[in-house]
């Protein structure tokens, strides 16, 4: 299967980015040439989908009418590149001739910006959502099966809002306004994701869909790279491809089992019950805890790091990895085996960027969304709940059972669940069935107790029963 990205490299392109996949070292060449090789690439080749790019010339807007006729192309997507985000007219009338008389109206959708609708349309306004909804159904009636008007330029929006219309309905696409300089090559990907999506078999709105979500998610990636001299950056297509180099390389360090029994500390309750922190870590330790969190929500700065180094010795006395809820200074003072983030903490993606690339990094997600953000953020396990309800945590959502069976089909990452999980409830979370799902975290029931010694073996022997039970 092939998808076929269009360039026309009669046009020379001044580019100099890092990323830009066309345009680099791309010679002046013919434009009969470039048809030449489009067509023995379309016969010779079985292409599913082809997406024109880089202002496409009369050649091979010709050759490409031609090849979905002749060969078996399955969609065309067609972005026309006439007028660039910061405002350069790259097309003349010559192709907006082509554009319009030609490739629109066998084209499976096209994917305009503001300027570039207006100018298809004469130079008419676009200055507001009805404007745009309006262009997309006059675009429509130009010939293509889609139309998608790209909203990035609108004035006074705080969102980035897309017109899509199909010839029936309309839907409007909203996503995160990214405040970054590095846009270049936004609209370009965002029509080459959507061929790449058809290419996989998707249909068109969901093909649209994934790719908005695929380009809001990589602007925000690359929001603050700095490359280039120019006053706009290009932003970094390869953000899935880097989180997995950077997860493959660094999972060597950190080993999933490890979340089987994960026990979370609470410093109330070792108060309440008279344990000190380093006692309560030993405790828990030898009942068969299989990673430490230290949760310390009232301790002064000084206490809780001097309270991290020494349950780190007896962490690593007995080879168990120590984290660090939130507070990513404290696990760099103590050197930490990394920490435990929730969505309004650190980001995991400046907590990666600060700790290198070999501290574990926990994030707290309740839905499919915050697990992907994670693994793009180049996180090593998610923890998710509450599965029940908990007095540990206030006004803490309960996602349930299926909640958390939901998140873990979802995530790439190994998954720890929490919430008001202990010794009567702890089998029916691991026997959810979800391999991703390697243990829970717990705090009450372990550390709410007299005897967190007792309470720990209690919970490590059902988890264990249940495991085996899974695997028979
Ligand atoms: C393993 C694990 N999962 C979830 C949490 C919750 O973290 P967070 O959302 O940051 O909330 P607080 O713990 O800060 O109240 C956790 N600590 N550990
Ligand atoms: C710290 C924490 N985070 C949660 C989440 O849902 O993310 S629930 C929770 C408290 C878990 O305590 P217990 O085991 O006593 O119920």
């Amino acid at each position: 299967m092939w998808c076929l990205p269009i360039y026309d490299s009669s046009q020379a392109c001044t580019c100099v980015c890092e990323f830009c996949c066309n345009c680099q070292g791309v010679s002046v060449v013919p434009e009969d040439f470039v048809a030449e090789q489009l067509k023995s690439v379309l016969s010779d080749m079985q292409v599913d989908v082809v997406k024109t790019g880089m202002l496409p010339s009369i050649g091979i807007v010709k050759v490409l009418s031609q090849g979905l006729r002749e060969f078996p192309v399955r969609a065309l997507v067609v972005d026309p590149v006439m007028v660039s985000t910061s405002g350069d007219v790259l097309a003349g009338p010559s192709i907006l001739a082509g554009f319009r008389e030609q490739l629109l109206p066998i084209a499976d959708i096209v994917t305009p910006n503001l300027k570039e609708a207006s100018a298809l349309l004469g130079g008419q306004q676009l200055e507001t959502v009805a404007d745009m909804r309006s262009a997309a159904k006059l675009l429509h009636d130009m010939g293509p099966q889609n139309v998608l008007v790209k909203g990035g330029d609108l004035p006074d929006s705080l969102d980035a809002v897309d017109i899509f219309f199909d010839g029936k309905d309309f839907h409007e696409l909203r996503s995160l306004r990214i405040k970054t300089c590095n846009t270049h090559g936004t609209g370009c990907s965002l029509a080459s994701c959507i061929a790449a999506e058809l290419a996989k078999g998707s249909s068109m709105l969901p093909a649209v869909k994934v790719a908005k979500h695929y380009i809001e998610t990589a602007l925000d990636y690359s929001k603050d790279i700095a490359i280039g001299n120019g006053p706009q950056g290009p932003f970094d297509h390869l953000l899935r491809l880097k989180s997995y180099v950077q997860n493959s390389c660094r999972q060597v360090g950190f080993n999933p089992s490890d979340l089987f029994l994960y026990a979370v500390t609470d410093s109330r309750m070792n108060k309440k019950w008279g344990h000190s922190i380093t006692d309560a870590v030993k405790a828990a330790i030898d009942g068969g805890a299989t990673i430490i969190q230290l949760r310390e929500k009232d301790a002064e700065t000084q206490d809780f790091l001097e309270a991290a180094k020494a349950c780190l010795k007896i962490c690593h006395s007995h080879g168990v990895p120590l984290l660090i809820n939130d507070r990513i200074d404290v696990a760099l003072a103590c050197d930490a085996d990394g920490v435990h983030v929730g969505q309004s903490d650190m980001p995991a993606r400046v907590a990666r960027t600060l700790l290198g690339p070999d501290k574990v990094i926990g994030v707290s997600c309740k839905t499919p969304e915050q697990a992907h953000q994670a693994w793009i953020d180049g996180a090593d396990y998610i923890g998710c709940g509450g599965v029940y309800p908990t007095n540990t945590k206030e006004n803490n959502l309960t996602v349930g059972l299926d909640g958390l069976k939901t998140v873990c089909v979802a995530s790439k990452l190994p998954v720890v669940a929490i919430g008001g999980i202990g010794a009567s409830n702890a089998s029916s979370v691991m026997e959810i069935g979800v391999p991703n799902l390697k243990g829970v975290a717990v705090v009450s029931a372990l550390f709410d107790r007299e005897c967190i010694l007792t309470e720990t073996r209690k919970l490590h022997a059902i988890l264990t029963e249940s495991m085996s039970m899974q695997r028979t």
